[in-house]
């Protein structure tokens, strides 16, 4: 049997499809390659194709025996997803009906789905769990709502059960130097503040220093990848001993500012990082944090790489190595 990830050639499904792959599971991946890279994918059987072509999809269905999904492909960008909704609905709340749709005609019932602390919006409280209220600031996290609504009235109808994974944000790169992150155009922050170090950019823009925050700046809960895809593999081993179905978070439970962040790069590359303050960015809460505990206790789940300071030397050893991505 396999496991289908859709969007495996990408950043953190990439990291996913390595670890599956240690643990000796057979692999197939689903990317368009929009985002994702061919040399990201470390084996498996990659298809490139789009979700939303149902021949492909079908296709990849009925020539592979899947008894699970790992639902990775998505677009995810908060500012873009502010300047043009439409791309953000037709692409993941359209795409995940495609793909259910998909799962539901060859009778496979199991997915693992990458929702987002974006589902929250601006948070009563931190740190954040599961019961808490979802109120979307942004189109992107909208979207992430209405596919994990949408994943849930195909489990009533249907049996589709599911592990939701509200990660807050991912960075770092696998251990091996191998794979890591590499996005065109890149936007979050760690990589950005990386650019800067290795000379690529002049400087980092801090989106707004006006939030009610120590510093003004934004707070984030950074969650190493390789953690995050851990967690799928339990996830995934949780559906397949019949676990029902479960939404969980997926941080570290510490909060950072734009400008702790930068303070870190600083130390850890050694290098000034200039940076800029600007205008706030359209669709940002101030905090987001996540309480873990229900990952930790139902899945067994716990990062193991939660400092900062190593999330950022992870992030740097790959970007040092590869100051053009996966680019020759
Ligand atoms: N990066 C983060 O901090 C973060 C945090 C929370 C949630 N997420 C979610 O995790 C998932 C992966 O994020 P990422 O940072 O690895 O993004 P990414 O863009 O690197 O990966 C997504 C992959 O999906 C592919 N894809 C997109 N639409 C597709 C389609 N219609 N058909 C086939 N392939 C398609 C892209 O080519 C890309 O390789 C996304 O769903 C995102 O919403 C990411
Ligand atoms: O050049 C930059 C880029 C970002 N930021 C700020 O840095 C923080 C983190 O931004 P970014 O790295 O873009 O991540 P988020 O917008 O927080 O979103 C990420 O984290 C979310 C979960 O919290 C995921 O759902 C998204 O997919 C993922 O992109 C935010 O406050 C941004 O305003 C800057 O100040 N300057």
């Amino acid at each position: 049997m396999a496991v289908l990830v859709t969007g495996g050639a990408g950043y953190i499904g990439s990291h996913a499809v390595a670890a599956l792959l240690e643990k000796g599971e057979e692999v197939v991946i689903v990317d368009n390659l929009y985002q994702g890279h061919r040399d990201a994918v470390l084996g498996g059987k990659l298809y490139e194709g789009d979700l939303r072509d149902a021949d492909f999809l079908g296709k990849v269905f009925q020539e592979n025996d899947i008894d699970g999904v790992i639902h990775f492909a998505a677009n995810s960008l908060v500012g873009e997803s502010m300047k043009d909704p439409g791309k953000y609905y037709h692409n993941n709340v359209y795409g995940t009906l495609c793909l259910l749709e998909q799962m539901q005609k060859a009778g496979v019932s199991r997915i693992v789905f990458s929702s987002t602390a974006a589902t929250y919006g601006e948070p009563e409280r931190v740190p954040i769990d599961e019961y808490d209220r979802t109120l979307p600031t942004n189109t992107y996290g909208e979207t992430k709502l209405a596919m994990e609504k949408m994943i849930r009235w195909f489990e009533v109808a249907h049996g589709i059960k599911f592990v939701s994974l509200r990660y807050f944000n991912a960075a770092g790169a696998h251990a091996s130097g191998r794979i890591g992150e590499d996005h065109q155009p890149e936007t979050h922050l760690v990589p950005l503040v990386l650019q800067v170090a290795l000379g690529q950019r002049e400087q980092i823009s801090v989106f707004g220093d006006d939030y009610a925050t120590e510093d003004g700046t934004c707070i984030r809960d950074y969650i190493h990848v390789s953690d995050l895809a851990d967690a799928h593999i339990l996830a995934l081993e949780r559906l397949r001993k019949g676990g029902e179905s479960a939404i969980y978070n997926l941080g570290s439970g510490n909060g950072y500012s734009v400008k702790q962040v930068i303070e870190v790069s600083r130390k850890v590359t050694g290098h000034s990082i200039s940076a800029k303050i600007e205008p706030r960015r359209a669709g940002d809460p101030a905090v987001l944090i996540a309480s873990s505990q229900r990952a930790r206790n139902e899945l067994g789940w716990s990062p193991k790489r939660e400092k900062l300071e190593d999330i950022v030397t992870s992030a740097w050893d790959w970007h040092r190595s590869h100051p053009n991505g996966y680019e020759k």
